[in-house]
């Protein structure tokens, strides 16, 4: 724990997600990291970028969670991060999929293409009031996949929790022949960029 004024002593992870938790983790940050899912509304008007979408959901997220914070009384200097993940494909925004048909849907249309995975993240300050958001791009093709394929695929429950209905760091790694970009982005956590985004508020990873 630091006494320094703006330097944090705990980052707070805004995000149920097992990958983002374990993403964080790989850091090694000298600062406890301490998680606080929120029930965020993920719903979004039309007419937003993919951009503001995935760097306005996180901003949801981080707030959300510092005012369970807030509202729980507790003044430690914290920074709270919040991200989003989305799969764009001809304009669309592919979210996680609804249940097996919506999954066996998505993926008979990404196949065989490219499509652009971005990633928002938002860093709030408790101390500060700072708030900073940024995203990254991905473009990821994946291989021409028969139907059989796809539905064995959905079948192991992979796709399930997931935008754009894979996991390149899972089983969904076999259906992907190529990607431009962060890897880390499309598993949920652009490692680069939030190294960059720590470091600027007072926490290098390195
Ligand atoms: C494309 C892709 C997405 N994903 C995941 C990352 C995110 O967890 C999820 C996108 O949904 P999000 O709404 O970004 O995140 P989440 O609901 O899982 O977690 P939280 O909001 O609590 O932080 O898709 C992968 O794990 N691998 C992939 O290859």
């Amino acid at each position: 724990m630091t006494s320094e004024p703006n330097i944090p002593s705990r980052l707070v992870l805004a995000s149920s997600s097992p990958r983002r938790q374990e993403l964080v983790a790989s850091l090694g940050l000298s600062l406890p990291v301490h998680i606080l899912p929120t029930d965020t509304d993920e719903s979004v008007p039309s007419g937003w970028t993919p951009a503001q979408i995935v760097e306005r959901l996180s901003l949801r997220k981080a707030r959300a969670a510092a005012r369970l914070l807030a509202a729980a009384g507790d003044s430690v200097p914290s920074l709270v991060l919040g991200a989003d993940t989305i799969v764009v494909l001809d304009g669309d925004v592919l979210g996680k999929p609804a249940n097996r048909a919506d999954a066996v849907q998505t993926l008979r249309r990404l196949q065989g293409r490219s499509h652009k995975v971005y990633s928002g993240m938002t860093l709030i300050g408790t101390h500060t009031g700072a708030e900073i958001s940024a995203h990254r791009m991905t473009r990821v093709t994946m291989k021409p996949l028969d139907h059989e394929t796809i539905e064995r695929y959905v079948a192991t429950g992979e796709p399930l929790d997931k935008a754009g209905s894979y996991g390149i760091q899972g089983l969904g790694a076999t259906l992907v022949s190529g990607i431009e970009g962060c890897y880390f982005n499309v598993v949920g956590l652009p490692l680069s960029l939030l190294s960059d985004m720590l470091a600027e508020q007072g926490v290098p990873v390195l």
